[in-house]
C-alpha cells in the first residue's frame, strides 16, 4: 500500500505528537494475505487478482486459499470440500438458542451470538494454534450460512431447511435460505459477491480481529468483535443502507433529484466513498457486472437505472464513486433477500478473510496498544 498518513494536527511543538485520526494511512503492519493498491485500483488475494479468482474458482478455493497460501490441488480440493460439508450442521442447541432471541433483533445480532455459542461449547477454545485455529476457521465458515437461512426462514414464518452435502457452498445456501437452487447464473453472481467480500486487508472489522488476537484471546473472540464491527453502516452495513435508499428512491426519473438534495443538505450517500481507494474501488466493476446480470435475469433492470444515475450524479457533482456495498446491495435485493440479511451474508464470506488474518497475527505477535494524547482537564484533587 502506497497511501501516505496524514498528520490530523500539525505538530508544532515538542510536546504534542502527531495524530493520525482514524489511523488513516498508517502502516501498521506487514500482512501476505492480499494487497490494495488504489494507484492502479488493483486486489490481489495471495498474488491472485480478485477478479481472476472470480472468474475461474469457487468460494470454497478462495477460502482455502486465504488459509493456506496456495490454491488447492484437485485432492486438496476434495478433502476441503468433504470437511466443509460434514461441518455444516447447527445442534439442536444452536439453533434453539438464537431462535429465542427478540424477533425484532438485527441478523447480525444472531450471527454474533452464533459464534460466541461455538466458542463456548469448543472444549479447545483457548488452543491458538494455527492448525486448531484452521479447524475452527472451517467450522465457522461450514456452520455460519445454516444459522443465516434458518433465521431468514424462521423471520419469514418458515421451518429451517437442512444442509445438503451434494451441493457447493454457495448454492447449499441458496437452497437452505429458499428452498430451491436458482439458475446457474444467479448462483455464480451470488458466489462472485462471496469472492470479492472474502477479503481486505486492514480494513475496521479485520482490524478489530487482530487487536483482539493480539492479547492472545481466542479466535472466537476475535470474530465476535469484528462483526461488531463490520454491523456499522461506515462499513459492512452500507450494504443494507444502498437498498434502504434505493427502495425509498424507487423510480429511476426520482434518483437525479434524490441524489442532489442529499448532497444539498452534506449528507454522506451509503455505497460511495472509501478510505484507501479514492479513484474507485477495485471490486465494483466485477460486481457491477454481477448486479446487471442478476437484474437481466429477475426483471430488476430498474435498479440498474438508479444505480447509473446515482453513481453518475455523484461522479459529476463530487468525484466519489462507489464502493463494493453499492452494486451487492440491490443484487442481493433482486436474489431474494430480506435486506437485514445483507451483512450477515457478508460475514458468511468475510470470515475466511478474518481467520487468515487471526492466523497471521498469532505466528508473529505483538500486542496492539496505541497511544492517545489527553485533552481533558488537568491534574486536581477531589474534594472531600
Ligand atoms: C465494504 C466497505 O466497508 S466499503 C465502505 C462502506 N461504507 C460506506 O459506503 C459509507 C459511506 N462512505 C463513507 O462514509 C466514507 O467514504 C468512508 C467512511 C467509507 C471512508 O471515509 P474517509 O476516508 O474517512 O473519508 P471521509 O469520511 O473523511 O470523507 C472525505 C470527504 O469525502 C466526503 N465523502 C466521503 N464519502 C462520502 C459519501 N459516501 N457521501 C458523501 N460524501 C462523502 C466526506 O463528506 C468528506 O468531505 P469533506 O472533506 O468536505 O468533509
Ligand atoms: O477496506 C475497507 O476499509 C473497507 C472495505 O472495503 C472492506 O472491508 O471490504
Amino acid at each position: 500500500m502506497t497511501e501516505t498518513a496524514v498528520p490530523t494536527s500539525a505538530n508544532t511543538s515538542a510536546e504534542i505528537p502527531t495524530i493520525y485520526k482514524g489511523l488513516a494511512g498508517v502502516v501498521v503492519d506487514t500482512t501476505a494475505i492480499s494487497k490494495v493498491v488504489p494507484e492502479t485500483n488493483s486486489l490481489t488475494y495471495r498474488g491472485y487478482a480478485v477478479q481472476d479468482l472470480a472468474a475461474h474458482c469457487s468460494f470454497e478455493e478462495v477460502a482455502y486459499l486465504l488459509w493456506n497460501g496456495e490454491l488447492p490441488s484437485e485432492t486438496q480440493l476434495d478433502r476441503f470440500r468433504q470437511q466443509e460439508r460434514a461441518s455444516r450442521g447447527a445442534d439442536r442447541s444452536l439453533l434453539s438458542l438464537v431462535s429465542k432471541l427478540p424477533d425484532n433483533c438485527h441478523p447480525m445480532d444472531v450471527v454474533r451470538t452464533a459464534i460466541s455459542y461455538l466458542g463456548a461449547e469448543d472444549p479447545a477454545e483457548d488452543d491458538n494454534s494455527p492448525e486448531a485455529n484452521r479447524v475452527k476457521a472451517l467450522r465457522m465458515m461450514a456452520v455460519l450460512p445454516t444459522v443465516v437461512a434458518a433465521d431468514l426462514r424462521r423471520r419469514r414464518g418458515l421451518d429451517p431447511i437442512a444442509p445438503s452435502a451434494e451441493l457447493g457452498f454457495a448454492e447449499n445456501f441458496l437452497n437452505m435460505a429458499f428452498g430451491e437452487v436458482p439458475d446457474v447464473e444467479l448462483v455464480k453472481a451470488f458466489e462472485v459477491s462471496l469472492i470479492l467480500y472474502a477479503e481486505h486487508s486492514f480494513n475496521a472489522s479485520t482490524f478489530a480481529a487482530r487487536v483482539v488476537t493480539s492479547t492472545l484471546s481466542d479466535i472466537y473472540s476475535a470474530v465476535t468483535a469484528a462483526i461488531g464491527a463490520l454491523k456499522g453502516p461506515l462499513h459492512g452495513g452500507a450494504n443494507e443502507a444502498v437498498m434502504h435508499d434505493m427502495l425509498e428512491i424507487a423510480e429511476p426519473a426520482a434518483a437525479e433529484g434524490w441524489m442532489r438534495d442529499k448532497l444539498s443538505r452534506k449528507e454522506k450517500v451509503m455505497g460511495f466513498g472509501h478510505r484507501v481507494y479514492k479513484n474507485g474501488d477495485s471490486r465494483v466493476p466485477t460486481m457491477k457486472q454481477a448486479f446487471v446480470e442478476v437484474a437481466a435475469r429477475t426483471g430488476g433492470e430498474k435498479w440498474v437505472e438508479i444505480y447509473e444515475t446515482l453513481e453518475s450524479v455523484m461522479n459529476d457533482a463530487t468525484g466519489i464513486k462507489p464502493n463494493l456495498d453499492f452494486p451487492t446491495g440491490p443484487a442481493y435485493y433482486l436474489l431474494g433477500f430480506d435486506i437485514e440479511v445483507f451483512t450477515p451474508i457478508f460475514v458468511m464470506s468475510r470470515i475466511t478473510g478474518w481467520t487468515a488474518h487471526i492466523i497471521e497475527q498469532g505466528e508473529s505477535n505483538a500486542l496492539i496498544r496505541p497511544l492517545s494524547e489527553y485533552h481533558g482537564v488537568p491534574q486536581r484533587s477531589v474534594v472531600a
